[in-house]
C-alpha cells in the first residue's frame, strides 16, 4: 500500500482508557481515516461529547459493536477485554480485516498455557500459531506481512526491551532473572474497581500478584523465544499511586565481563522508540508520559556481578496503544513512526 493512501480503522471498546488513547494518536495519524468507534454503554452518545479531549477532532458516534460495520474497515483495534476479540477475529479476518488485539487473546501461544492463566477456554486457538506478537524491536519483519497482531502487555513491553540484549548476546544467567516492576493505576482500566478508588490507591504503594501474574506466561514466552532455551524469571508487580507509568527495575548475574553500555546502545541504535541514556542515569516515568519512548538505563553495582537495568515507559502508549499504532504502521507499510511523533508532558 502506498504511503499517500489513507486506511479505514475502527476501536472497538473506545471508552476505556487505551480506547481513548487510540483515538488521541489516530486523529493526528495521516494515514489514518477513523471509520468506527463502538461502545456498548455509550451507544449513539457523540465521542466528544463523552471525551471533550477529542472536541474539534473527531465527528463520530458511539456505536454499538454488534451492528457497527467492522467488516468494511481495512484494519480493527479490539481495545476490550480479554477473551472479547477472539469472538470475532475469525469473521474479521475471513473478510480481509486485518486485527490488532490490545488484549491477551492471542499473546499465548499455547491454548493449554492461555486457559490456565485466564480461566477461560479459547474459542479459535488455530488462529494462535497464525497470530505475530507485537513487539517490533524483536519481530519487525513477521508483523509487517501479519494479519492478525497480539499487542504485547505493559508489564512485558517494558521488561522484555529491557532484558533481550543481555539475552541476545549471552552474557547473564537465565535461572535467575528478576523483575520489580511499579505501574500506574491507569493500568487497570477505567472500569469501578476498589483497588483503583482514590482513598484506595493515592498515597499508598504495594505488591500484587507475586504468587503469579498473568504477564509471567507471556515475558517468559518472549525471553525464551529470545535465548532459544528456558528462562526462569521472578516477576512482582506493584501499584504505585500515579495515573500513567511503568517502571521496571531488572536484576540478572553476569557471566561475562563485557561493556553492557555499549552492547545496549549498538542492539537499540536503529530503534526510533528505545532510548538507551547514558552511563548511570536514571529514567523516570514521566519523562516518557504521553510518548512511545522506552527508556533503559544499564547499573552495574560495584563490587557486584549484577546487572541492573532500569526500562520506563508510558503503559497506555508504548505499553498499548502507540505499541499498536506502531504494529499498524508496519502492517501497512507506513513510516514506523508515523503519528507517533508525541513529545512527552513535562511536569
Ligand atoms: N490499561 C492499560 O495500561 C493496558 C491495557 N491493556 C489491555 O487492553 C485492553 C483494554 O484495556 P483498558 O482500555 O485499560 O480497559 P477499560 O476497562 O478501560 O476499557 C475496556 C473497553 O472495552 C469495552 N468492552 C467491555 N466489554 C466489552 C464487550 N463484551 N464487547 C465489546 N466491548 C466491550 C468497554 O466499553 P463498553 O462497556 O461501553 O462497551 C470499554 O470501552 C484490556 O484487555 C487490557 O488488559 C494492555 C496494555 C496496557
Ligand atoms: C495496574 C494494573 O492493574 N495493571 C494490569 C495490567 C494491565 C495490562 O497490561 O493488561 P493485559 O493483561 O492486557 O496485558 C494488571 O496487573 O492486571
Amino acid at each position: 500500500m502506498s504511503n499517500l493512501s489513507k486506511i479505514k480503522v475502527g476501536v472497538v471498546g473506545a471508552t476505556g482508557y487505551t480506547g481513548v488513547e487510540l483515538l488521541r494518536i489516530l486523529v493526528k495519524h495521516p494515514h489514518v481515516t477513523i471509520q468506527t468507534v463502538t461502545s456498548r454503554a455509550e451507544a449513539g452518545l457523540s465521542i466528544a461529547t463523552l471525551f471533550p479531549s477529542l472536541r474539534g477532532l473527531i465527528d463520530l458516534k458511539f456505536e454499538d459493536p454488534k451492528t457497527a460495520d467492522l467488516v468494511n474497515c481495512d484494519l480493527v483495534f479490539f481495545a476490550t477485554p480479554n477473551g472479547i476479540a477472539m469472538q470475532e477475529v475469525p469473521a474479521l479476518l475471513k473478510a480481509g480485516v486485518k486485527v490488532i488485539d490490545l488484549a491477551a487473546d492471542f499473546r499465548l501461544k499455547d491454548a493449554n498455557v492461555w486457559e490456565k492463566w485466564y480461566k477461560m477456554p479459547h474459542s479459535c486457538s488455530d488462529l494462535l500459531k497464525d497470530a505475530v506478537y507485537g513487539l517490533p524491536e524483536i519481530n519487525r519483519e513477521k508483523i509487517k506481512k501479519a494479519s492478525l497482531v497480539a499487542n504485547p502487555g505493559c508489564y512485558p513491553t517494558a521488561i522484555q526491551l529491557g532484558f533481550i540484549p543481555l539475552i541476545e548476546s549471552s552474557v547473564i544467567n537465565l535461572d535467575d532473572l528478576i523483575a520489580d516492576a511499579k505501574s500506574g493505576v491507569s493500568g487497570a482500566g477505567r472500569k469501578a474497581e476498589v483497588n483503583a478508588l482514590m482513598a484506595e490507591a493515592s498515597d499508598n504503594f504495594k505488591a500484587y500478584g507475586v504468587e503469579g501474574h498473568r504477564h509471567l506466561p507471556e515475558i517468559t514466552q518472549g525471553l525464551t523465544g529470545v535465548a532459544n532455551q528456558a528462562v526462569h524469571l521472578t516477576f512482582v508487580p506493584h501499584l504505585t499511586p500515579m495515573i500513567r507509568g511503568i517502571h521496571a527495575t531488572l536484576y540478572a548475574t553476569l557471566t561475562k565481563n563485557i561493556d553492557i553500555q555499549a552492547l545496549f546502545e549498538s542492539r537499540y541504535k536503529h530503534e526510533s522508540f528505545v532510548d538507551v541514556m547514558p552511563k548511570g542515569a536514571h529514567p523516570e516515568t514521566r519523562s516518557v508520559r504521553g510518548s512511545n519512548q522506552c527508556r533503559i538505563s544499564i547499573h552495574q553495582p560495584q563490587g557486584s556481578h549484577k546487572v541492573v537495568v532500569l526500562s520506563v515507559i508510558d503503559n497506555l502508549v508504548k505499553g498499548a496503544a502507540g505499541q499498536a499504532v506502531q504494529n499498524m504502521n508496519l502492517m501497512f507499510d507506513f513510516p514506523e513512526i508515523s503519528g507517533l511523533d508525541l513529545v512527552p508532558l513535562m511536569p
